[in-house]
């Protein structure tokens, strides 16, 4: 999957833009405050529907906007040229066209423009909550495993009719069975959906790790949110009484989590900020070799700031990375000097300059361009 034109309107301090960026490599660079986040925002909008600075609209569309747009046109691995709009109103209110068609679900979006993050808070993936992690692991199983959505919709289907009914005890014995066979059904799929995803993920992510950073203890663990060794139809019957108490369901998918851990501790509590950021790296970066895998497309890469935080050789370990995952990636960058090196002779690498919310394609782009 690759963007090979994108149009952006109304996003942050971006003057209205259209880019023809480069299939492979594309290098964003510019003082602070030009936009050159603001250029990765507009993309993760248009694959997810959302920002990853805030969960408003408002805030993204630029000051004297009633909205932004953002239109990009995806060549697929199959060779098919692929239509995407999505419009955001100060309201919120949501459009999202695929190939000139209205469409409801940000799912569409997803499965259309396959994106992965790496910015300065992709540290929160080591040190947040379990969420974070569970929706890491989520993107990864939902693009390999089209089953994976409809067992989920179906889980959150059964925890909204268990959570009202013990908060509010107005359903019969025989609906509260039939919810709960659901709730069991759907939850024992999606963990097995999960755990086939992180058999896979975890030699992809040995394997990454190793090539950018020596940390031989580190080890990623799956719990599936709750005990390993009783069915949860059992666990839900035990925690009855609490569950009702607390007026929603403990127990069950929507509490798994990914563990990153080095011996005894949790790996955000060891790790320095670099350390951090190559580990994530390379979580994401072995998420984008499994979709390469299963021939679903590739996925877009957005590195948001790649020189912070890295020394040369990280610097270098990384870009490595990137260029041999064959996938179209947009890095930003400060000093272009410090990316100008590192990118395979035969890689396309396209520089834009990003001054004041003005974006120009730069006559020196290294590679095949230069
Ligand atoms: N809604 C908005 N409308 C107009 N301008 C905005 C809006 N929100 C933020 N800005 C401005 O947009 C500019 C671009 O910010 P952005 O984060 O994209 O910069 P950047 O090039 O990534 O900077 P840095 O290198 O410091 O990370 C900032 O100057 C910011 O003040």
């Amino acid at each position: 999957m690759s963007l090979s034109r994108l149009s952006v309107t109304g996003v942050r301090n971006l003057h209205p833009v259209t880019l023809s960026p480069s299939p492979r490599i594309n290098i964003l660079f510019g003082a602070n405050g030009s936009g050159k986040t603001s250029l990765l925002e507009a993309i993760h909008l248009l694959g997810m529907a959302r920002s990853f600075r805030s969960s408003r609209a408002a805030p993204v569309i630029a000051h004297e906007q009633v909205s932004c747009t953002v239109f990009g046109q995806v060549e697929t691995p199959s060779g098919q040229t692929r239509a995407l709009g999505i419009a955001r109103e100060r309201s919120g209110e949501l459009q999202i066209r695929i190939d000139g068609q209205s469409v409801r679900s940000a799912a569409e979006l997803a499965d259309a423009l396959p994106l992965q993050l790496i910015n300065p808070d992709s540290f929160r993936l080591l040190e947040g909550a379990p969420k974070l992690r569970r929706q890491f692991l989520d993107w990864g199983v939902f693009h390999v495993e089209r089953r994976f959505l409809g067992a989920w919709q179906r889980l959150q289907q059964a925890l909204r009719q268990r959570n009202s009914w013990l908060r509010h005890g107005t359903l019969d014995g025989a609906s509260q069975a039939a919810w709960n066979r659901e709730l069991v059904l759907a939850s024992d799929e999606i963990d097995m959906y999960r755990q086939a995803y992180i058999q896979a993920l975890k030699p992809a992510f040995e394997t990454t790790l190793a090539s950018l950073i020596q940390l031989d203890d580190l080890k990623l663990s799956y719990y599936r949110g709750w005990d390993k060794d009783r069915p949860l139809g059992e666990v839900l019957l035990g925690s009855l009484e609490r569950d009702r108490l607390l007026g929603h369901t403990q127990a069950g998918p929507q509490r798994a989590d990914l563990r990153i851990r080095i011996g005894q501790h949790s790996a955000a509590d060891i790790l320095s900020r670099g350390q951090q950021k190559l580990v994530v790296a390379a979580l994401r970066i072995a998420q984008g070799h499994l979709l390469n895998e299963v021939k679903r497309g590739r996925c877009i890469y957005l590195v948001d700031d790649l020189p912070s935080e890295l020394d040369a050789q990280h610097r270098g370990a990384l870009c490595q990375l990137l260029d041999e995952l064959e996938c179209q990636v947009f890095v930003t960058c400060v000093d272009p000097n410090l990316l100008r090196e590192g990118w395979r002779k035969q890689t396309p690498v396209s520089m834009f300059h990003v001054e004041h919310g003005c974006i120009e394609e730069s006559a020196d782009s290294p590679g095949v361009k230069a």
